[in-house]
């Protein structure tokens, strides 16, 4: 079975074309800096044990222009994979935002598209995007199933304490207004990998998943008990573009003191905060460039955001009651030495040790960065959300056939 995985990301859009239930990649792409001007696109395909790249630098606007071009590199000779759309079987998709209503990987009809739509507001950044890859893939290949894949489903095991606000309780009973948290996909992921790699099924885990947007979550025995993203993926970690937690009373102030509109509001903390807001970048690469080069906002903005992690990491290691591993994910987490070392300075009271030496090794496996002597370990592990993504399309399918 051919299953194509679609994920996209707030700056991102990342697909992979598998052949499974063998786990085999036929093709591979990332779009990275979409919006940003310098958009770069990776795309790798796998013939005949044979690997071959294709790297291309031009300037996609949004997650629309993206998809068009990874259609004509499917398609087209030279980078192709496919001759036929009808090859492919199934099509994954993230989606960002399921609400009270998905907690479950689901097959997509026009009613769970009417559902996605109707969540826009609250993942501005990614259903949108989400659901155009939906109606691009419906287009092209329409003999396929089409599956989407929520990131707030693994967060659902959270307890009731861990995802209400306190708020008078109609406002969760009525509107659905709770703790959802996202990234879902790559927390169970990486989860995952650790209790292979520990050979420790009830593991108590902390998972740094750290991208343009990024979030933590606190896993015991494989389980979600919290993560730091809420209601909308704004909340918790300072990120590329989002403020993360904030006093709600600064919206108010913006809005009465201030006279912002709502969705003036909601597009500065959204888009216009996070590192971007405090350094003008919202690049890791760029911010460490600058950082490197003495800019104290840099310098500033690079503390702050390991020192969010930091306070995360505290409670977390509350609330599980120690902590087995820290694991460090995604585009800044897999690929950001600096951003570990400062997240890891000040840990020794929870058994965390750092080893210099390895956290500067980079490379695309998982890979254990503590001390020998450490009693908690940091692991590396590059999230897989799209193999992950296409594993839960074959269970899906395996129970509606
Ligand atoms: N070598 C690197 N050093 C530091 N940051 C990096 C590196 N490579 C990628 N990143 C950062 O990773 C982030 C994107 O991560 P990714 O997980 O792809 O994001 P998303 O899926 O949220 O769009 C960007 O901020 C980018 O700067
Ligand atoms: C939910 C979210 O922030 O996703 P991403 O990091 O891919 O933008
Ligand atoms: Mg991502």
């Amino acid at each position: 079975m051919n299953i194509f995985v679609i994920n996209a990301g707030s700056s991102s859009l990342k697909y992979q074309l598998f052949k499974m239930p063998a786990e085999q990649p036929i093709c591979v792409g990332l779009i990275e800096r979409i919006g940003l001007s310098g958009s770069i696109i990776n795309h790798k395909v796998f013939t005949g044990g044979q690997e071959k790249t294709v790297r291309e630098e031009l300037d996609l606007p949004d997650h629309q222009a993206a998809l068009q071009e990874v259609v004509k590199l499917l398609t087209e000779a030279g980078t192709g994979v496919i001759q036929d759309p009808g090859e492919i079987d199934v099509v994954g998709h993230r989606v960002v935002h399921g609400g009270e209503r998905f907690s479950d990987t689901t097959v997509i009809t026009p009613a769970v598209k009417e559902q996605i739509k109707m969540l826009f507001h609250l993942a501005p950044l990614h259903n949108p995007g989400n659901f155009q890859g939906i109606e691009v893939a419906e287009n092209l290949f329409h003999k396929a199933t089409q599956v989407a894949v929520f990131d707030t489903a693994f967060h659902q095991t959270m307890p009731e304490k861990a995802y209400r606000y306190a708020i008078p309780a109609s406002f969760y009973t009525q509107d659905g207004v709770r703790v959802y948290g996202f990234h879902g996909t790559s927390h169970k992921y990486v989860a995952a990998k650790v209790g292979e790699y520990l050979d420790n099924p009830e593991a108590k885990v902390i998972t740094i998943h750290l991208g343009n947007g990024c979030s933590m979550a606190a896993v015991k025995a494989g389980k979600c008990i919290d993560t730091s993203m809420g209601f909308t993926p704004l909340d918790g970690l300072i990120m590329g573009t989002r403020s993360g937690a904030i006093d709600a009373s600064v919206v108010f102030y913006l809005a009465s003191k201030l006279g912002m509109p709502m969705e003036q509001i909601d597009n500065l903390l959204n888009k216009k905060s996070g590192m971007l807001g405090l350094t003008g970048s919202s690049d890791m690469r760029e911010v460490q460039k600058a950082r490197a080069a003495g800019d104290p906002d840099a310098i500033l903005a690079y503390e702050m955001y390991a020192y969010r992690i930091q306070k995360y990491i505290g409670s977390y290691a509350a609330a599980l009651n120690g902590v087995d591993a820290l694991v460090f994910t995604a585009g800044v987490g897999e690929n950001d030495a600096l951003t570990r070392e400062l997240v890891c300075q000040n840990m020794e009271y929870l058994g965390v040790h750092l080893d210099q030496t390895r956290n500067a090794v980079r490379n695309g496996s998982l890979r254990e960065i503590n001390t020998p002597e450490s009693p908690a370990k940091v692991l590396v592990i590059p999230t897989n959300e799209e193999l992950e993504i296409a594993n839960q399309c074959c269970q899906l399918l395996a129970e509606v056939r």
